[in-house]
């Protein structure tokens, strides 16, 4: 009989002939890749040609690079079929007949591995997990999907539950980490649901929304390469230091094209990172703000009092207020933007300034008709044009204008956001110095000014138009003499059919496919162009995102291919989202899916108990996910006297990181102790991270909650609860949000009374 020493003797042997199989084929790639990186010279075409090999073979080692660890993690057996290995990527024997030797978690092959339960097996007769460290196979995790054996014992709602269990009790690293070893059935569902419209995932804290939303983007990249890749995707988080976190999961989930971004990043040029009051946030993330920009720019299109007097000519001219108005009210009745209705305006101008000379200088003494003709006019209106004061005095007038420039203006002038519309107290907010750091509610702002401002690109159009021309009419020349040698060539053999360059190309289509292709990746060039169009978009955090920012990131993305993933019972943001179809219905009505994720993979119940009653304050009707596992550690709280707080939250910490040795400790406090406390941990505690985008690979970290969004810890200390809720309108949310970032412990230190909400722990 077969023991357990000779089953792991077998699967050891077939997952190094795995690794075999990978490190050919990865020795086969860099092999082309240092021969493409060898070649020089040629054709702008060649060049680009050679670019695109280049990068494909680049990334084909990368990915193999990436699957290094856990290559192979899982193996289905069949009532009548082959036994099926599933992997972090596919691989295929020499012979591309016979079976997958390794099934990628993204192929629908693989989807057994995910969904199939004792109740509902889809022919799966056992699921097996591999545990391996490096290529080395540790252990086996076998399921036993037949009725029968189904009532010995195992959780029906949970697959893989040894597998499952062993990553969720891991200690935390400070990044992120794949789970596409044991995704569960209801987020299987998320991750490959279909690429078309609006999908909204709800989960409380914990419930894998942001593993779901990572993991989706991989298998989107894998199932429609060719259109995302070259269409990029959008992956949107809250924060940088977010990011960093995340960073790591997409490149060993194999994949390339995606950018990461936080709003502050999404105006090319501008890194928005600075803070600024919740409320001031709250009014630039209204809609109400639109009418605001739309009066500061139209501000900015002014007439004179009476008149500007410039010297033209050596005669005095007089731009009269009149003439101003009636261009205007012609270049504003355009709908175009600012910059683009621009040239109405100053054509507009000229034309009534010419008409003005005409009168003056061509007026018949003996009151006949004007004695200028129509050429003389044309002539009068290109010396107005080409003179440099007319120029001036209408570029004064309507000027050409960056949205930086009118937000900056705007903002730092009382005067300016009076005149906008906007009323005392949210002037009172918004005002703040000339050259201030841009925060990140200042892009959606930015954003839309570049909309209402446009940009006038009739020179670099002329340009480019004129560079073309010259172009084609050169490919015409080449193929002329294509053409002239072939009919001399050939005239004795007119049989003969002889396609040549003329027969396939016209000389337009000859320059298009000489001119030098952009080799940058879709996600580099789409952080560089506001008007970037996005395959898909993924937004994570999104409760955090006001009605501002949504018309952003619908701009970036009209085919509304969107995955968002958030908690209305996490919203801290004042203009946040609170209720999902309040967001949508302004772009897609009510045509959005919903899936919720009810699990929370992270928290233990013990502290879900407490998380429970916090959200019940948030919202009696708001229910907490359901916890997958205990911790067999309670929550605790301790008073300390005011004097004593840093001293206490220095042994704490201590005490703590003791408790969770390798893992990570989380301090959260309120704003306005984050610099203070955050010195006193730093002097005692060397190690410790703070700050404005701290290091999450430290140890210990101490942030705000706010900085605190989608991260986890082994063990959470939450300082001073009371005034984390005081601090803003949605400070119980914020508490709740952070009382959930534990995976194991969770302490509480105060000074005052707990708040009621945690009365459980007193
Ligand atoms: N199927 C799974 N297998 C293993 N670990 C999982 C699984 N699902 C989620 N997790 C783990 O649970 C933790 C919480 O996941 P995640 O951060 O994605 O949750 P979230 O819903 O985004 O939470 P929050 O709303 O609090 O930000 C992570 O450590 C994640 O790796």
């Amino acid at each position: 009989m077969r023991n357990d020493a000779d089953l792991l003797t077998d699967e050891q042997a077939y997952l190094t002939a795995l690794y075999e199989r990978l490190d050919l084929l990865r020795d086969q790639a860099a092999e082309r890749l240092r021969a493409i990186l060898l070649e020089a010279g040629g054709t702008p075409q060649g060049r680009s040609q050679r670019e695109a090999t280049r990068s494909h073979w680049a990334e084909q080692v990368a990915q193999m690079n990436a699957v290094e660890n856990g290559l192979c993690f899982g193996r289905l057996d069949f009532a009548a079929d082959n036994p099926r290995y599933i992997g972090r990527l596919g691989l295929f024997a020499e012979d591309r007949d016979q079976d997958p030797l390794l099934v990628d978690w993204r192929a629908p092959a693989a989807r057994p591995f995910y969904l199939a339960t004792a109740v509902s097996p889809e022919g799966v007769t056992r699921r097996r997990h591999l545990r391996t460290r490096g290529r080395e196979l540790t252990g086996i995790d076998d399921e036993v999907l037949d009725l029968a054996a189904a009532g010995a014992g195992g959780r029906e709602d949970v697959t893989g539950e040894a597998a499952l269990l062993s990553a969720l009790t891991a200690g935390r690293t400070g990044r992120m980490r794949d789970i596409v070893e044991t995704i569960q059935s209801e987020q299987d569902e998320v991750i490959r649901s279909g690429l078309a419209g609006v999908m909204v995932v709800q989960g409380g804290p914990g419930t894998g929304k942001t593993a779901v939303a990572l993991h989706r983007a991989a298998y989107l990249l894998y199932t429609h390469r060719a259109q995302l890749t070259r269409q990029g995707v959008l992956i949107l988080g809250p924060n940088a230091t977010f990011l960093r976190y995340i960073s790591q999961v997409l490149p060993s989930l194999a994949e390339t094209g995606v950018l990461l971004a936080t709003l502050g990043d999404m105006f090319p040029g501008v890194t928005a990172r600075a803070d600024e009051a919740p409320a001031a946030a709250a009014v630039k993330g209204g809609l109400g703000i639109l009418d605001v920009l739309a009066q500061a720019v139209a501000d900015r299109q002014t007439v004179p009092d009476d008149y500007i007097e410039v010297d033209h000519d050596g005669y005095p001219l007089r731009i009269e207020r009149g003439v101003c108005e009636d261009a205007r009210e012609v270049a504003r009745r355009s709908g175009r933007p600012h910059n683009v209705a621009r040239q109405l305006f100053v054509t507009e101008a000229i034309h009534a300034l010419s008409q003005q000379i005409a009168d003056r200088i061509g007026a018949d003494p003996l009151g006949g008709e004007n004695l200028l003709e129509e050429s003389d006019l044309a002539e009068t209106r290109r010396e107005l044009r080409e003179d440099i004061d007319v120029q001036q005095a209408l570029f004064d007038l309507w000027p050409v204008l960056t949205p930086r420039q009118v937000l900056r203006d705007l903002l730092s002038d009382a005067d300016r956001l009076e005149s906008a519309g906007l009323g005392e107290e949210d002037r009172g907010l918004l005002l703040r110095a000339h050259d201030a750091r841009w925060t990140p509610a200042d892009v959606p702002l930015l954003d839309e000014l570049a909309e209402l401002l446009g940009v006038d690109d009739t020179l670099r159009a002329r340009a480019v138009a004129q560079e073309r021309r010259e172009a084609i009419e050169y490919a015409e020349g080449v193929l002329e003499i294509v053409q002239g040698s072939r009919s001399l060539d050939f005239e004795d053999d007119r049989e003969e059919e002889v396609l040549s360059a003329i027969d396939v190309v016209d000389a337009s289509a000859f320059v298009e496919r000489h001119e030098v292709l952009d080799t940058r990746t879709a996600s580099e060039r789409a952080a560089a162009d506001r008007t970037w169009v996005f395959g898909h978009v993924i937004v994570d955090e999104a409760q955090e995102l006001s009605p501002m920012a949504w018309r952003l990131l619908m701009r970036r993305c009209p085919s509304r291919s969107m995955t968002v993933v958030g908690d209305v019972a996490q919203t801290g943001d004042l203009a946040g989202t609170t209720s999902w179809d309040q967001a949508f219905e302004p772009y897609v009505a009510q045509r959005w899916r919903l899936a919720e994720l009810t699990v929370n993979y992270r928290t233990p119940a013990e502290i879900m108990a407490v998380a429970g009653d916090v959200l019940a304050g948030v919202d009696p009707s708001l229910q907490p996910p359901r916890s997958v596992r205990e911790a067999g550690v309670e929550p605790w709280a301790r008073r300390v006297p005011p004097a004593e707080l840093a001293d206490q939250l220095i042994s704490t910490v201590r005490t703590e990181s003791a408790q969770v040795s390798d893992g990570r400790v989380g301090v959260l406090v309120p704003d306005a102790l984050e610099e203070s406390l955050g010195a006193e941990l730093t002097a005692a505690v060397p190690g410790a991270a703070v700050g404005e985008q701290p290091d999450l690979l430290n140890h210990i970290v101490l942030m705000t909650v706010k900085q605190a969004k989608g991260l986890e810890f082994d063990s959470v200390v939450v300082v001073q609860p009371d005034e984390i809720i005081a601090e803003s309108p949605r400070g119980l949310s914020d508490l709740y949000v952070a009382v959930t970032r534990a995976t194991r412990r969770l302490g509480v230190l105060h000074t005052a009374e707990l708040p009621k909400e945690l009365a459980a722990l007193a």
